[in-house]
């Protein structure tokens, strides 16, 4: 391990990650990978288990939040081997084929699974389900799905209204439907897609701007039928397709990428090669963040590697400016706007972060907590009531911070303690592992 960061443990045997920038300065350099891309992953796993036949999985994050949809899947009847090489085999149940579960199904800590997984379930007829997840789970609304599966005929019961896990479900025969969601979100969604393969008839789901689209190509990849109308971000399913497994390769994680885009970019002397990134365009307002805030970012041999957009990406060091972030790039950043938040700290000028109130449900309040940790790294920065202001230029300083058990969260406030003046202590750092489990490793192999 490099003399930068070293791991010990707190209380509860929670992580305490301590990082000291050496005194002499630091650089981040070199060639590295990034794990398989999470929602692919989760999409990866659920689409095999209910297709027919076998599909492969390339690349796969070995993540805690994959392994949930894994176990949740293994107890419907999928054949899914262990998820400890990144290729995976799932021998799929068939469309409707998921079996009663004898036990209530944990989601963990993974929205993502949560929400898609109820689609499935409150389609499959005459059984039922109860599914629940960690502590951060299940303060998180999902009358956001519960609401249209119900308008479809679904019954779903849940605490405070049927809108908080632990959730029960009565699998139903569901109707045609046509959503307006009121918010831009690939969770919701996918949970309708998913919904409507079960039903007889098309499903239309419409978004006030447009989401990750995974669902979309993976759904056509394994043979369903899909309509989409970019004009107006609609999506139509026709319901009842043969679902066959396939060959999935799961490019890296644009959102774990991010972490490193931004240490390359805020750390004096950077040059680092980041492959195999996936770069959907529904992913990567990330990039186009950082390239209004003038971060030195090049995308090298683009290519399409199994339906997704992939590119190498070299992010060298430069001066930040401040810049306005809101409107449609919100969805297509969502999960990097804690990372961002570490960049404007950085950057010449008051960045605005807006219309981004949904991080207050995500696996924390990300604007309470980036605010409050990073404040006491000595970052200017406030809490708006659907964003962040942060005015760059205050040198930070080395502090005790908390995860809140939230992995983007203690990723975020590592890459900040890289510029930070004296030792930064990240508890319950080990959140990390929910969506990066080689975090630190690449953290020690990078920093020189
Ligand atoms: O569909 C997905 O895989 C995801 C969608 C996003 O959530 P929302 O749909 O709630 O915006 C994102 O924050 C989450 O990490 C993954
Ligand atoms: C919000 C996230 O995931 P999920 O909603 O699946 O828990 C995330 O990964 O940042």
């Amino acid at each position: 391990m490099s003399s930068i960061a070293s791991i010990q443990k707190g209380a509860k045997n929670y992580q305490q990650l301590s990082i000291t920038p050496n005194t002499s300065g630091i650089a981040v350099k070199g060639k590295i990978t990034i794990p398989g891309d999470k929602s692919i992953s989760h999409r990866a796993l659920m689409l095999g288990a209910i297709a027919g036949g076998e599909t492969t999985i390339e690349g796969l994050l070995l993540g805690e939040d994959p392994r949930s949809t894994a176990a949740c899947f293994r107890a419907m009847g999928a054949d899914i081997s262990e998820l400890n090489s990144q290729k995976v085999t799932v021998r799929g149940v068939g469309l409707g084929e998921l079996k009663e579960p004898a036990d209530i199904l944990d989601a963990g800590n993974s929205g993502t699974t949560m929400r898609l997984m109820l689609g499935l379930l409150a389609s499959h007829p005459d059984r039922l389900f109860i599914v629940t997840g960690d502590n951060s789970l299940r303060s998180r609304p999902m009358s956001r799905v519960v609401q249209p599966l119900t308008q479809m005929g679904a019954n779903i019961w849940g605490r405070k209204g049927n809108s908080l896990a632990p959730l029960a479900v009565r699998g139903q025969q569901l109707k045609p439907t046509h959503y307006h969601s009121p918010i831009a979100s690939a969770q919701v969604k996918s949970c309708i897609l998913l919904a409507g393969l079960m039903v007889d008839g098309k499903t239309t789901v419409t978004e006030p701007a447009l989401s990750r689209d995974h669902s979309e190509r993976m759904l056509q990849a394994f043979g369903a039928t899909l309509d989409i109308d970019p004009d107006t971000n609609s999506v139509t399913l026709t319901g009842q397709p043969t679902l066959t497994g396939q060959k999935v390769i799961v490019p890296g994680d644009i959102s774990s990428a991010a972490f490193w885009l931004v240490a390359g970019a805020i750390v004096p002397g950077s040059d680092l090669l980041i492959t195999n990134v996936g770069v959907n365009p529904t992913r990567t307002g990330i990039l186009e963040a950082l390239e209004m805030m003038e971060a030195d970012i090049q995308r090298e041999n683009a290519r399409i590697v199994a339906g997704e957009p992939v590119a190498d990406l070299r992010v060298k060091y430069s001066r930040l400016k401040a810049c306005e972030i809101s409107g449609d790039i919100i969805p297509r950043l969502i999960d990097e706007i804690p990372i961002l938040a570490v960049a404007a700290a950085f950057a010449e000028g008051t960045t605005v972060i807006k219309n981004a109130a949904e991080l207050r449900v995500k696996e924390s309040d990300r604007l309470t907590v980036m605010a409050t940790e990073l404040g006491k790294m000595g970052a200017n920065i406030t809490e708006l009531t659907d964003g962040l202001e942060i005015t760059g230029g205050n040198e930070l300083k080395g502090a005790e911070v908390d995860s809140y058990t939230d992995h983007r969260i203690a990723m975020s406030l590592a890459i900040a303690a890289l510029n930070a003046k004296g030792k930064t202590v990240i508890h319950r750092a080990e959140a990390a592992a929910i969506s990066y489990p080689n975090f630190l490793d690449t953290l020690t192999s990078v920093v020189i």
